[in-house]
């Protein structure tokens, strides 16, 4: 599977656990994160992941270019609902992309969390 895994600034930690958690898993599968977000779960969950750019810098739009022509197989986007994001129509955009395409999508740990545990039964 191709699995992308972007977070905001106050989502990274709780993002960097849950990678540690399900790094066997994850080493599994093919790995893309925006840039931040990609940095820290190479340095500190010591996964392979292709970086892509920052959220605010245009990372979201690109994975959702790369979602929208089938290259994204399920997203774990860890959004922080309590502030605001100079790059709110990007997010947007990204979260609509998955419901266009019908790729799941977990905006939150408990969720991130389920579609996890499914993919570990598979
Ligand atoms: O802003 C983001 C998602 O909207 C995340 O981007 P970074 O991983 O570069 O911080």
């Amino acid at each position: 599977m191709r699995i992308a895994l972007v977070a905001h600034n106050q989502k990274k930690d709780d993002m960097v656990a849950l990678a540690i958690e399900f790094a066997p898993l994850l080493r599994q599968h093919t790995l893309m994160a925006t840039g931040t977000t990609g940095g820290r779960l190479q340095d500190e969950a010591g996964l392979t992941v292709e970086r892509l750019l920052s959220g605010p810098l245009g990372g979201d739009l690109q994975i959702g270019a790369r979602l929208s022509m089938g290259e994204v197989d399920t997203l774990i986007f860890l959004r922080d609902p309590m502030t605001a994001q100079p790059h709110e129509p990007d997010i947007n955009a990204l979260v609509r992309a998955c419901d266009v395409h019908n790729v799941p999508c977990a905006t939150n740990m408990a969720t991130a969390r389920m579609l996890l545990e499914d993919l570990s039964r598979r």
